[in-house]
C-alpha cells in the first residue's frame, strides 16, 4: 500500500469543486473550484496548501476541459494525477436511485446505471458522469468510487419515500422520494451527536442543511426516517433558485393556461424560483442587507424562506416524537444568525429556542447556540461533504484490497 491521497470530485451543473485530503493527517494539499463552465467569464480558482492561491479567467467549455484545467493546476504544484501518493478518486455523484446505498467502485455497469437515472437528475448526473469518465481516461489504473447523495436516505420507511400516487404508475416509472445531500446529513447528524457526547444511535437530530440547494431530514438514532427533497432536489424547502414545495396543479395551470412548455416550468420552478423568484437576490446575505435597509420584497422572500423552514421544523418533530438537537448547516445555516433565530422564534413551547449571544458569535467548529437548560441542543454544525467522501473512499478501496 503506498497512496493514502484522495482527490475528491464535486461537479455541479455549471461547477466542479474538488479537494486533495490526506488521509493520514486530514490535510487538504490542494483544494479548488472552476465556476462558470460553459458561460462566459469561466474562472478557475486553486489554493495549495503550501504555496500562493490562483486565480484563472477564460472559457471552460465543458466539464471535460473543467478537469483537464484543475489536472494542469495540480500539475504545477508536483501534486498532479500521475503522483503516486494518489489511492482513489471519490466523486459525490447526486442521484443513485435505490440501487447505491454504499460508495461503490465504478466499472461499467456503475456507470450505465448512473446514466439510466439522468431524467430524474438532470441538472447534476450529466455532469458527475463526465467527471467520473474523464478523471479515468486520466488515470485508468486508479480506483474512482461513486459516493451517492441519495444513499444516506435509503432506510426511510415506504410511508415517508412513497407518494400517494397510484402505485402501479408509480412503480413503472420508478417515482418515488430519494431525497439529496445524504453525505451531508449523515455527516452532521454523526457530529451532532459527538457534539452532545452520546453515541449515534441514542440520539434524534433534525438536520437543516440551508445552501443553495436546502433539504431537512429528520434522522432516528442515525437511520434518516424523512427528508424533504423527493424524486429530485426540487421538492422540500424554499431554496436559492428552487420554489421547493408547490401544488403539483401550478404546472398543469401554467401548461394550459400560460402557454409554457415543460421545459420553460422546468426551468422557472429549478433556476428562476425560490429566493432569486421572489425578490430577485439569492445570497442570504445580500437578502439580509436588504432586510435591515427596509427593503420589502427582500423581507417577504425572507419570510416565505423562513415560513417554510419551521414547517419542515414542526414536522419533523413530530416525526421523531422525541428530537435531541436540531443541527444548521450549509452555507446558510452556518453562516445566518438571523435565518436561525426567525427559524426558531416562537418554538419555546417544544423546547426549542436560540441564546441571542451565542448565537450571534462567529465560530468554525460545531457549537451549541442553545441555552443552558434548553430541552433539546441548537447546534451550528459545519458541514464536510468533501472529508465524508474521501473517508468513505479511502475506506471502501483499502477494504476491497483495490489499493494499488
Ligand atoms: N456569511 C453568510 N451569511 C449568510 N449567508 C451566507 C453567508 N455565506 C454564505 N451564505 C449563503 O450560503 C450560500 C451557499 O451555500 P453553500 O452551502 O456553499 O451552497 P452550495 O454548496 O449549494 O453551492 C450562498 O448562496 C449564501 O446565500
Ligand atoms: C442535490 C442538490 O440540491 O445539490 P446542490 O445543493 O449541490 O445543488
Ligand atoms: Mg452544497
Amino acid at each position: 500500500m503506498t497512496g493514502t491521497r484522495v482527490l475528491v470530485l464535486n461537479s455541479g451543473s455549471s461547477s466542479v469543486k474538488y479537494q486533495l485530503l490526506d488521509m493520514r493527517d486530514g490535510s487538504r494539499p490542494a483544494v479548488g473550484l472552476v465556476e462558470r463552465i460553459g458561460e462566459s467569464g469561466s474562472r478557475l480558482q486553486h489554493s495549495p496548501a503550501h504555496g500562493e492561491s490562483r486565480e484563472r479567467n477564460g472559457s471552460v467549455p465543458d466539464h471535460d476541459a473543467a478537469l483537464k484545467a484543475m489536472a494542469a493546476e495540480l500539475d504545477r504544484d508536483g501534486l498532479g494525477l500521475d503522483s503516486p501518493e494518489l489511492a482513489a478518486i471519490g466523486h459525490r455523484v447526486v442521484h443513485g436511485g435505490l440501487r447505491f446505498t454504499e460508495p461503490t467502485v465504478v466499472d461499467d455497469a456503475v456507470l450505465a446505471e448512473i446514466e439510466r437515472l439522468i431524467p430524474v437528475a438532470p441538472l447534476h448526473n450529466p455532469a458527475n458522469l463526465t467527471g467520473i469518465r474523464t478523471a479515468r481516461a486520466l488515470r485508468p489504473d486508479l480506483p474512482q468510487v461513486a459516493v451517492f447523495d441519495t444513499a444516506f436516505h435509503t432506510t426511510m420507511p415506504e410511508s415517508a419515500a412513497r407518494y400517494a400516487i397510484d402505485v402501479e404508475t408509480a412503480d413503472a416509472h420508478r417515482i418515488r422520494r430519494y431525497g439529496f445531500h445524504g453525505t451531508s446529513h449523515a455527516y452532521v447528524s454523526r457530529e451532532t451527536a459527538r457534539l452532545l457526547g452520546r453515541a449515534p444511535e441514542d440520539v434524534n437530530v433534525i438536520v437543516l442543511h440551508l445552501g443553495n440547494g436546502a433539504s431537512a431530514s429528520a434522522v432516528r438514532g442515525g437511520r434518516c426516517v424523512d427528508t424533504s427533497m423527493g424524486l429530485t432536489p426540487l421538492e422540500g424547502l424554499v431554496m436559492g433558485t428552487r420554489s421547493g414545495d408547490t401544488d403539483p396543479a401550478v404546472i398543469f395551470h401554467l401548461m394550459r393556461v400560460g402557454g409554457m412548455s415543460a421545459d420553460e416550468i422546468d426551468t422557472l420552478l429549478n433556476k428562476r424560483s425560490g429566493l432569486i423568484g421572489l425578490c430577485g437576490d439569492n445570497d442570504m446575505r445580500e437578502i439580509r442587507r436588504r432586510v435591515d435597509a427596509g427593503d420589502e420584497r427582500a423581507a417577504l422572500a425572507f419570510d416565505i424562506y423562513i415560513h417554510r423552514l419551521k414547517k419542515y421544523i414542526g414536522a419533523y418533530y413530530a416525526v421523531l416524537g422525541r428530537v435531541d438537537a436540531v443541527a444548521f448547516t450549509a452555507g446558510v445555516g452556518e453562516n445566518s444568525a438571523p435565518v436561525r433565530e426567525a427559524a426558531l422564534a416562537g418554538l419555546e413551547g417544544l423546547g426549542l429556542a436560540v441564546d441571542g449571544g451565542l448565537n450571534a458569535v462567529r465560530g468554525d467548529g460545531a457549537r451549541l447556540i442553545s441555552p443552558a437548560d434548553a430541552r433539546v441542543a441548537v447546534a451550528v454544525v459545519p458541514t464536510d461533504e468533501e472529508m465524508e467522501i474521501a473517508t468513505q473512499t479511502y475506506a471502501l478501496v483499502k477494504d476491497s484490497g483495490n489499493l494499488t
